[in-house]
């Protein structure tokens, strides 16, 4: 664990130190950790009596959920379980959009790099209407608060839906290397709900 994370220790700091760990693992940590990570969402009520969870593709390092969403797709042959993928808004700028995501979606590479659905109306999924976001976090810590890539995508599509009582449940997914003592907390970080590593399922009471 990244020991030295008092609140003087900057995010911007953090964020490097963190996205040099996890890029920093094997190929085959890589591989083992996407496979416990599916494993350890699939043992999750809050996912499997979901119809539309949010994830995303791999990035700079980040735990691959492509596994988790194959496992979904075979499901959704005997239930209506769908996946989408975050989409950066073309209108609404730092905010996202969610696209529902199959393996016949078509796809354009985003600003970072990042695959992403072609915008079509047809296939955007409100956020309040997914059960589950799962988020790729960058840093984690106990409590469940969470460092992202610092665009503050999430934070701001969060924001409009927190007073809702019906609202996702949003679990974070890390390498177990990213989790620090304590994280700074800024006042709009949108803390998550749950937090999944390849050996860690954390939950967290929120109202
Ligand atoms: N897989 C994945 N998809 C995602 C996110 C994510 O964190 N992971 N996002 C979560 O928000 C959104 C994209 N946000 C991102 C924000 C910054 C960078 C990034 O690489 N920043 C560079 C600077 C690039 C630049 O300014 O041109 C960097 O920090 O090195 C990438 C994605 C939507 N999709
Ligand atoms: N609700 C919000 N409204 C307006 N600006 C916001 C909001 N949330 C975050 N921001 C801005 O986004 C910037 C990046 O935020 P932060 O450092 O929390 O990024 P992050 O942890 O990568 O978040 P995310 O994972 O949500 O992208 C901050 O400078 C902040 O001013």
């Amino acid at each position: 664990m990244v020991g030295n994370t008092s609140h003087k220790t900057s995010r911007k700091t953090l964020r490097k130190t963190l996205r040099a760990l996890r890029n920093g693992l094997s190929d085959s940590q890589h591989q083992r950790a996407s496979l416990t990570v599916r494993d350890n969402l699939l043992s999750l009520p809050d996912i499997m009596s979901a119809s539309s969870i949010a994830c995303y593709l791999p990035n700079d390092g980040e735990v691959d959920l492509r596994p988790f969403m194959h496992a979904c797709w075979a499901l959704n042959n005997a239930s209506a379980l769908h996946t989408s993928l975050p989409v950066l808004h073309p209108v609404c700028k730092g905010h996202l959009l969610f696209l529902r995501y199959s393996e016949k979606t078509a796809m354009r590479v985003n600003k970072y790099n990042i695959e992403e659905p072609i915008l079509a109306c047809h296939d955007v999924i409100p956020t309040f209407q997914h059960q589950v976001i799962l988020m790729p976090l960058v840093g984690f810590d106990a409590n469940g608060n969470r460092l992202g890539m610092g665009g503050g995508y999430y934070d701001r599509t969060l924001a409009s839906i927190q007073t809702q009582t019906l609202r996702p449940k949003l679990i974070g997914i890390a390498h177990d290397c990213q989790q620090v003592d304590e994280l700074p907390v800024q006042p709009w970080d949108i803390p998550v709900n749950a937090i999944v590593t390849p050996t860690q399922q954390l939950s967290f009471n929120r109202i």
